[in-house]
């Protein structure tokens, strides 16, 4: 289905540079361990016992911000799931970084430092002009290949992810290669039977562009979270509206017009909660119907068990299932019903199911669900969004160009 090429195709004995994605929580500046590091470790270990020199590049955070820090503790971290010893060296491309990359024997392997602490990574530039950048022309001549395994990075246009393919051979890696196939297949796969999309979260204005460019790629939605309220608002129930949160009111203003346009042509697919939950006096979940609600004076944190055990059964009728958002705020386990039932009964189930979301994913591994119950778990958030609506991913086109160029 893809036609960049894979580390099956890639020779013996090259010295790979390899794009992981390894952004993650920072608190209080100490990084926080999750799936993107178990699922790079694969693609790692595969080049290193493969017995290629292998140099890393990575970013963490934004210039500006608390998570903006070193990748010194991501070395340590990816190590411990790669059963490998991952050396750091603190450069991007000057000669401290040059002579460790130098130093690399066969099956070794190096991460340099935050490729964002480097000029040149981060201007949203076309490709042909990072690739002239010094950042990308003085680490190229280095290795013999390239190997983009970030694909939740892969909506970015920076230098690292975009630049090297235009100067290297280029090759997906193992994450590459599996996210790109199963975040795709709504938008490129024909399924037999019905389509659910589960949609939740807080982004609401990213799900409601997901919803609006999936029209007849989808026979059902299933609405919680923040997008779910705004729904019930234009449905004219009194929900939807911020109670000392800033979610809703700026998300409604943005888009009334598309959801007042998605009911108005396709109520029949939108299935709207039809209780939700709150806390009440006592710090208990508390639900009340939605017909029942008159006015809203506090915040709404979940859907209700009602609801779940009308989206069960449209889940277990459906061929494929994909989810872009948690339906409450799960991560309070009192406000977890909508979310893990949902995921359970999707998991319950054999259809092709994808879930999506760096948030939403880590209910799954929260409430001691497994991971093989799913098709997919993706690692990506704004990529995966991208994907869903079937706008390219400029540095997937990149591999795509370089295989082209390589033929
Ligand atoms: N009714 C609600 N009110 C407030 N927050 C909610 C509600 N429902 C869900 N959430 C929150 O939504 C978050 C997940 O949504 P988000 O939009 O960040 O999606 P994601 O797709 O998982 O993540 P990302 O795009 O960041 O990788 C959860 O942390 C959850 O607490
Ligand atoms: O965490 C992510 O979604 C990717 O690493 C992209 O990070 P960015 O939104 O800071 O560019």
């Amino acid at each position: 289905m893809s036609s960049f090429r894979t580390l099956d195709d890639l020779p013996a004995e090259q010295r790979v540079l390899v794009r992981l994605d390894l952004n993650s929580p920072v608190e209080d500046g100490v990084v926080q361990d999750n799936r993107r590091f178990s699922r790079h470790a694969e693609t790692v270990a595969e080049l290193a016992e493969d017995g290629h020199r292998v140099a890393l590049m990575a970013h963490q955070g934004r210039p500006g911000r608390d998570t903006f820090v070193s990748l010194e503790q991501h070395a340590d971290i990816l190590a411990e799931h790669a059963g490998a010893d991952v050396d750091f060296v603190g450069d991007t491309f000057g000669d401290e970084a040059l002579g460790a990359v130098r130093g690399l024997d066969a099956g070794d392997v190096l991460l340099l430092e935050n490729t964002r602490m480097t000029d040149d990574e981060l201007p949203e530039k076309e490709p042909e002009e990072h690739a002239d950048s010094d950042f990308v022309r003085t680490l190229a001549p280095e290795f013999d290949a390239y190997v983009n395994d970030a694909y939740s990075a892969a909506h970015r246009k920076h230098a690292s992810l975009v630049g090297f393919p235009l100067r290297l051979p280029s090759y997906a890696g193992r994450v590459m290669e599996t996210e790109y196939e199963a975040n795709t297949a709504i938008a490129e796969r024909e399924f037999d039977g019905d389509v659910t999309m589960v949609v939740g979260g807080t982004k609401a204005t990213d799900v409601i562009g997901v919803m609006e460019a999936l029209d007849g790629k989808v026979d059902r939605f299933l609405l919680g979270g923040v997008a779910g309220e705004l729904f019930l608002r234009a449905a004219g129930y009194p929900v939807g509206e911020d109670v000392d949160t800033e979610l809703f009111d700026e998300q409604w203003d943005a888009n009334e017009e598309t959801i007042r346009s998605v009911l108005d042509e396709r109520r029949e697919q939108v299935t709207l909660a039809s209780d939700l939950a709150y806390e009440d006096a006592e710090d208990e979940r508390a639900e009340v119907d939605v017909d029942d609600i008159v006015e809203k004076t506090q915040a709404f944190l979940d859907i209700g068990s009602g609801t779940v055990a009308d989206y069960e059964p449209a889940i277990r009728d459906s061929e494929a299932v994909f989810v872009k958002g948690a339906l409450g705020v799960f991560e309070d386990e009192r406000f977890s019903v909508g979310t893990v039932g949902v995921l359970e009964a999707i998991a319950d189930t054999d259809c092709f199911s994808v879930v999506g979301g760096g948030d939403t994913s880590r209910a799954i591994t929260m409430y001691g669900m497994s991971e093989d119950d799913f098709s997919h778990v993706s690692i990506a958030g704004g990529a995966y969004i991208r994907a869903l609506t079937g706008e390219p991913l400029p540095a997937v086109e990149l591999l795509i160009r370089s295989a082209e160029r390589e033929a």
